[in-house]
């Protein structure tokens, strides 16, 4: 029925209709299907009832799909994509903001997946950044991705959040120069309660969340209480930004290319009381205290530098890092999909319970983690705390992952 397939793109109006009829056409519609039902909760089904007008409809469209994404394919009818996976459903938090502007349009690349992953995008804003969240959602229409195939937005999680096999949640205020990220935890530990709500009931049994919005560990902590019925070892806090900072410093120091540098750890919050751990860190596969002999800036002036790298980076720039933010969550995720290359490791905020390193139990606690990938499909990441890699003080913690990647 290509009048339904017509029809968001006309209630929603502008320019994009003409650019979706385009895409339409160049996308080559083969096989039409009916549109996916709508998922309506019921405050949203009450009020559409009360108002009963073209505008409603309008918007339970629009958060059903976004103008080009409405549009019907069917990737084994071509020849191109007949071999690819599954559609693989990302939701984002926070997706009108610094951040999510930078991460979005590496997830619809490809950069995270792979070039056979096709991926829907489901942003989720609030009121104050629904014209925001169109914008960016009109950015990604025009940008062409052949891997993404659906993008929704809305401001309900328990929609955005439905069926997701991945939820970044970024969405939290950031703090100014000067304040303390535990100070945001008044302001933003709410939001986390609820999403995680809105996950433990409508997400994918084997979502994958990683936790953005600061401070990090205690809101992945909110989260994944608020989650019960999702496995707590899914829940990831990103200290992925601080691994990177971390080699970008012994790399400068060691006059050396960051890609020499491996086995960073990044122990504890991301916060300034966080520890890079140079002791287990290599340069060239070398300890790092054999390449770098200035004992005193490495217990000192190194560990403070990746401390407060982000607080030096807000007084210069006003505002906290995003860009290399949005790196480093595609980093952590592609850690979490792809095998751990054979002595290496990255960090990662995880739930400490059962952790092999006396670490105290029941909190988020960033540490050495691995990833081993086996191409089953629908069983979720385990945690296997395995003694027998640990060697010479190089503790680390295996995540066996064998989801779909
Ligand atoms: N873990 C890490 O390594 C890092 C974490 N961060 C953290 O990520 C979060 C997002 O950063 P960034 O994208 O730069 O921030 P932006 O201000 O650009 O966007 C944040 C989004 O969060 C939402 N939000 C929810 N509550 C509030 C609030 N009370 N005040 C303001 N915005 C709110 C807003 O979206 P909406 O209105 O749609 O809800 C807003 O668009 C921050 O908490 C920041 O500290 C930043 C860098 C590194
Ligand atoms: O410093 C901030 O508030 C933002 C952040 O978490 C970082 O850049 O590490």
């Amino acid at each position: 029925d290509l009048s339904s397939l017509a029809r968001p793109q006309a209630l929603r109006g502008g320019s994009t209709g003409a650019l979706g009829a385009h895409a339409a056409r160049r996308r080559s519609v083969q096989l039409l299907r009916p549109r996916r039902p709508t998922f309506r909760c019921s405050v949203e089904a009450a009020k559409q009832q009360v108002q009963g007008t073209l505008a409603a409809e309008a918007e339970a469209a629009r958060k059903e799909c976004f103008g080009v994404f409405c549009t019907t394919y069917d990737l084994e009818a071509d020849e191109k994509t007949k071999s690819w996976k599954k559609l693989v459903n990302v939701s984002v938090s926070g997706a009108a903001g610094m951040i999510s502007n930078h991460l979005l349009f590496k997830l619809a690349s490809g950069e995270v997946f792979g070039q056979d992953q096709p991926i829907a995008l489901k942003l989720l804003g609030s009121e104050r950044s629904l014209q925001a969240l169109e914008g960016v959602a009109m950015e990604l229409e025009d940008s062409l991705y052949p891997l993404l195939r659906e993008v929704s937005i809305g401001i309900d999680p328990y929609v955005i959040f439905e069926d997701a096999d991945w939820a970044l949640l970024i969405g939290a205020k950031p703090r100014g120069p000067g304040v303390e990220r535990a100070a945001l935890l008044d302001i933003n530990g709410q939001i986390f309660a609820e999403q995680g709500k809105a996950l433990n009931a409508v997400a994918s049994r084997n979502v994958k969340v990683i936790v953005v919005g600061n401070p990090c560990n205690t809101n992945a902590l909110i989260c994944l209480k608020n989650a019960p019925n999702l496995p707590a070892k899914n829940f990831h806090a990103l200290t992925r930004l601080d691994e990177n900072r971390a080699k970008c410093q012994l790399a400068l120091k060691a006059g050396v290319f960051y890609d020499k540098i491996s086995n960073m750890t990044i122990w504890g919050n991301h916060s300034t009381t966080q520890v890079p751990d140079f002791l287990n860190a290599k340069i060239n596969g070398r300890p790092v205290k054999e390449v770098i002999k200035d004992t005193k800036w490495l217990e000192e002036d190194f560990t403070i530098t990746v401390q407060k790298r982000g607080g030096v980076l807000i007084q210069k720039w006003g505002r906290s890092s995003a860009a290399s933010t949005a790196v480093s969550i595609v980093d952590a995720m592609r850690s979490l999909v792809t095998p751990t290359p054979e002595g290496d490791w990255f960090s990662t905020g995880v739930y400490t319970t059962g952790n092999p390193y006396g670490i105290a139990e029941d909190i988020v606690f960033s540490m050495p983690c691995r990833s081993k990938v086996r191409f089953q499909t629908e069983i979720p990441i385990t945690f296997l705390p395995d003694r027998s890699i640990i060697q010479d003080g190089n503790l680390h913690y295996d995540i066996i992952h064998t989801g779909r990647w």
